[in-house]
Formats: C-alpha cells, sequence, structure tokens
C-alpha cells in the first residue's frame, strides 16, 4: 500500500532502440494520462518478471517479439499522480524483431533522443528522458591553482578519454580566475563550452554558453527551484537519500551519490557500499551517479545497482604540477 492508501502500480516500461532511435506510442485519450506520450509497457501481472511483463506487453501492443534475458535496466521512478502511484521499471531494449504496429488503436512511431520533448510525456517520464540522453560516465576535474594549468590539464585529459560532460571542479581558484578557465573552454569550443558543467558558480552558468551547472551540496541545500533554464543540465553532489530527494525537489536532472566505495583521498572512509548505494537510488527519482571510488570498467555494475553509470576524477584526469585530486567533491 502507499501513504495515500492506494496500491502501487509497478509497470514494465521499455525503451526499445533501433538505428539510434526509440519507439514511443500516443496514450489513448480516455486512458490514465491520455494524449500523451509513452514508451510501451503495462502492468507487471502477479508471479511475472518485469522483463517478461514487459516482453509480453511490447507483442500485446505493438506486435514486437524481445527477448527477456537481452534487456538492460534503465531506471526506476516511483510517482505520484495523486489519483494513482506508479513505479515505471525502465528497461532497454536491442534486437527487437518485427516492424512495429499500434495493435490497440494507438499511433507508434520512432523518435530519436533529441526529439523526446519532455512536456509531451507524462511529468512520471522526465527522468527516463534524461537517463536516455546522459551519458554513463560524468567526468569531475581535479583541482588547480592556476589558469593555464587547468586548460592545458584539461585538454589533454579530454583527448584520451573523451568524456561527454565533465563537472569543471577548481575549488582553489578565485572566481575571476575560474571564469577565465571557463571562458578560455568557450574560445577554444568555438563560442561555447561543449559537455561543461560550471561547478558552483551559479551567476556563470546562468549567463555564458556552457552545457550546465553541477552544484555542490552545501550550495543545493538552499535552494528552492532550479537555478538554471531547462535547456541547461543541472546536478547536485548528494550522500544520502535525504539529499537526493531535495535534489529531485529543485528540479535537478540527475545527481551524484557517494562515496560509494574508499577513495585515495579519503581512505578511511569506508563508503556506503554498492548495497548502499542501491538502496537509495532505489527510492530516487532521478538518475543517480555512483562517485567515489569508481571507474569505468563499473559502469554496468552501478546500472544493476540502479544507477545511471559513474563520476569520478582519477579515471580520467591527468594531473600535472600541482593538479592531483586533494578532496572528493
Ligand atoms: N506504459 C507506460 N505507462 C506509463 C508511462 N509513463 C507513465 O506515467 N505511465 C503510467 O503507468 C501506468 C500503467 O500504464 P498502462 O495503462 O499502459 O498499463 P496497462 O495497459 O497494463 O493498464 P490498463 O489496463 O489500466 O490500461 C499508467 O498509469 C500510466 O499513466 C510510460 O511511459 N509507459
Amino acid at each position: 500500500m502507499t501513504p495515500g492508501g492506494g496500491k502501487l502500480v509497478h509497470v514494465a516500461v521499455g525503451v526499445v532502440w533501433r538505428r539510434g532511435r526509440v519507439l514511443v506510442a500516443r496514450r489513448p485519450e480516455h486512458a490514465h494520462q491520455g494524449g500523451l506520450l509513452e514508451f510501451p509497457g503495462g502492468k507487471v501481472e502477479a508471479g511475472e518478471s518485469v522483463q517478461h511483463a514487459l516482453a509480453r506487453e511490447l507483442l500485446e501492443e505493438t506486435a514486437v517479439k524481445v527477448d527477456p534475458a537481452s534487456m538492460t535496466p534503465l531506471i526506476r521512478i516511483r510517482h505520484d499522480y495523486g489519483d494513482k502511484e506508479v513505479l515505471l521499471d525502465v528497461w532497454q531494449v536491442h534486437g527487437a524483431v518485427g516492424e512495429p504496429s499500434g495493435l490497440e488503436g494507438q499511433p507508434v512511431f520512432w523518435l530519436a533522443p533529441e526529439q523526446l520533448s519532455p512536456e509531451a510525456f507524462p511529468v512520471a517520464n522526465r527522468p527516463i528522458i534524461s537517463a536516455l540522453r546522459l551519458p554513463d560516465r560524468l567526468a569531475i576535474t581535479g583541482n588547480h591553482e592556476n589558469v593555464h594549468e587547468a586548460l592545458t590539464c584539461l585538454a589533454s585529459s579530454r583527448v584520451t578519454a573523451q568524456p561527454e560532460l565533465i563537472v569543471l571542479r577548481l575549488p582553489s581558484l578565485p572566481p575571476a580566475a575560474y571564469a577565465e578557465v571557463v571562458t578560455g573552454c568557450i574560445e577554444t569550443g568555438g563560442g561555447q563550452a561543449r559537455g561543461l558543467l560550471v561547478h558552483d558558480h551559479i551567476e556563470l552558468a546562468q549567463a555564458l554558453p556552457v552545457a550546465g551547472l553541477h552544484l555542490s551540496w552545501r550550495r543545493a541545500v538552499v535552494l528552492v527551484e532550479r537555478p538554471v533554464p531547462a535547456d541547461r543540465w543541472f546536478g547536485v553532489s548528494c550522500h544520502s537519500g535525504e539529499e537526493l530527494d531535495h535534489a529531485a525537489i529543485i528540479g535537478a536532472d540527475y545527481a551524484t551519490l557517494g562515496p560509494v566505495l574508499p577513495t585515495p583521498s579519503h581512505p578511511q572512509a569506508r563508503g556506503m557500499g554498492w548495497d548502499g548505494f542501491a538502496a537509495m537510488t532505489e527510492q530516487a527519482t532521478l538518475p543517480v551517479y555512483a562517485l567515489g571510488g569508481t571507474a569505468p570498467d563499473q559502469v554496468a555494475l552501478a546500472k544493476s545497482a540502479g544507477g545511471q553509470g559513474i563520476a569520478g576524477i582519477s579515471w580520467w584526469w591527468q594531473a600535472i604540477g600541482n593538479g592531483f585530486i586533494q578532496e572528493t567533491p
């Protein structure tokens, strides 16, 4: 039973991929959340696994055949619509066989991830769309006290690891020097700092062409709403379930959660472990990166624990000079 006294409806939801696009359908007007777009799926029946429920629903609703064993978990979202509380259990599906058609009269079509407009879907789907667009590795810079060295490290680390999103975390730099690094990245990026998330300097993320804003918990805790527009990423560093709840309330698109494992900078801190991480992401309503002692070879592990992937410094940052890791974010 849910806090409201109703029953939690467990829904198997499929993100079915084909040639870089995903399958969507329009919900019938009379249905719950009618008229909006959805990813195909439906209720998990008693005694059924989520994967088998999804395979059954995809066949019944869209005529495509999928192998339950080939599905991979994307995210689980619990959402209370007021009239109904749902747990959307979302899985990615590759290798679906057959041409889809709306067997219940619903239009079905393929859309590229950048065509998935959050407003066209039920509210509970927004984190799913973020999870589809976000990479599975979130790179965080090490520290530097010098603008030139920070830019040099950033350029060389980027070439080797090719991260899509980078949190520019340079806590030792005074604000003016930090702004210089950001504008340096914008210049070399031909007018925009591609993939760059400004750390803690809210006004820079609002004013400059960067990919978004990442806030430390101490900055995020005082906010009551999202500080950047919807076309920028907004992430928060969290360390507990309560912090994840607050991040979701202020409109964060993703969070980092850690430390999961002991880190080189804090070897004495035991970390929450993968079980602790899984328990917290289970309750979260936004994509969550595992941070602290994690590396890209643990992306699959992080995903199986309900995470978006891993975040961190040491696996990609090529420190020079004083650019060694001094503390975890
Ligand atoms: N299939 C699907 N359901 C979704 C999505 N997003 C979302 O909030 N839901 C909600 O999940 C619930 C279950 O969906 P459903 O109506 O497809 O399930 P069903 O066919 O087994 O049930 P029904 O017999 O009541 O129609 C609905 O309340 C729906 O609004 C989504 O992307 N896909």
